[in-house]
């Protein structure tokens, strides 16, 4: 279950959110054993979380947005993921469609950005996708998995083998609409199935794919039911330490 807190939040803010959910989560009626709660702060809340988690125990894992398809060097306002290594986080998001949509990233840089996760030990949350016009023209499954065979070309299956692919579709994002059940699971088993084409079998049953678009605590059991949904990508829920906690005690409901 990871909080992809997009452009919210400053760093006082994050460490406050922080403190609560972890308190939130550890309420002593819950196991959450079978999962992992993961925060995706902006980059100026890195340290501060990392701080918190490393001070505090807390087992809450970090990840960034964004990162650079270069390691260093003359590139103004990009990050690297070195530095995302070195701050502790363990995730970072790639081909987000606010990333493809407002900064222009194509499909090739989003393969780069794939790259540069692994190169620093970073593990990507592959997001894939398709617009209204493409589901209104029902391409959605071969948009998605074109976009997945573009973003893992010439990535080796001990890489692949931990990726974690988020299908988001565009027109969930942010609107209150989110996918039917059987929408996300449509396009889950398609990006399952075609990693089993690309690798093997066994990799695609591994392979962690969420959803994301809308998710909130009334309607993740429903879209956590589904065979091939194996956890959310939350944007606006995960601000909401609450909401949040309540999104990720779902799937500790089912181990408990
Ligand atoms: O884009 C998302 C997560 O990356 C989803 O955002 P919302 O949950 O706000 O729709």
């Amino acid at each position: 279950m990871a909080g992809n807190w997009k452009m919210n939040l400053d760093h006082l803010q994050a460490a406050h959110l922080v403190q609560k959910l972890d308190w939130t989560l550890r309420d002593g009626r819950h196991d959450f054993g079978a999962v992992e709660v993961a925060v995706l702060p902006p980059f100026t809340d890195l340290r501060t979380v990392q701080t918190l988690i490393d001070g505090d125990k807390l087992k809450i894992r970090l990840g960034a947005q964004d990162l650079s398809v270069h390691d260093s060097g003359a590139y103004t306002g990009e990050v690297s993921g070195t530095f995302l290594a070195k701050l502790g986080c363990t995730y970072v998001v790639v081909g987000h469609s606010e990333r493809r949509q407002y900064h222009q990233e194509t499909d090739e840089v989003v393969r780069l950005k794939v790259q540069a996760a692994y190169k620093h030990g970073l593990t990507p949350i592959l997001c894939v996708g398709e617009a209204l016009e493409v589901r209104q023209a029902g391409e959605h499954v071969p948009h998605v998995v074109a976009q997945l065979d573009a973003a893992l070309d010439g990535l080796a299956a001990e890489q692949a083998t931990s990726v974690v692919v988020a299908y988001e579709p565009v027109w969930a994002i942010g609107t209150g609409e989110v996918a039917t059940p059987e929408d996300a699971q449509e396009v889950c088993s398609a990006i399952r199935a075609r990693l089993a084409t690309l690798y093997d079998e066994e990799l695609a049953a591994g392979v962690r794919v969420l959803y994301g678009g809308s998710v909130k605590a009334g309607n993740v059991a429903a879209i956590m039911n589904q065979e091939d949904v194996d956890g959310a990508l939350v944007g606006g829920a995960s601000t909401d330490p609450a909401e949040f906690a309540s999104i990720c005690r779902y799937r500790s409901h089912l181990t408990a």
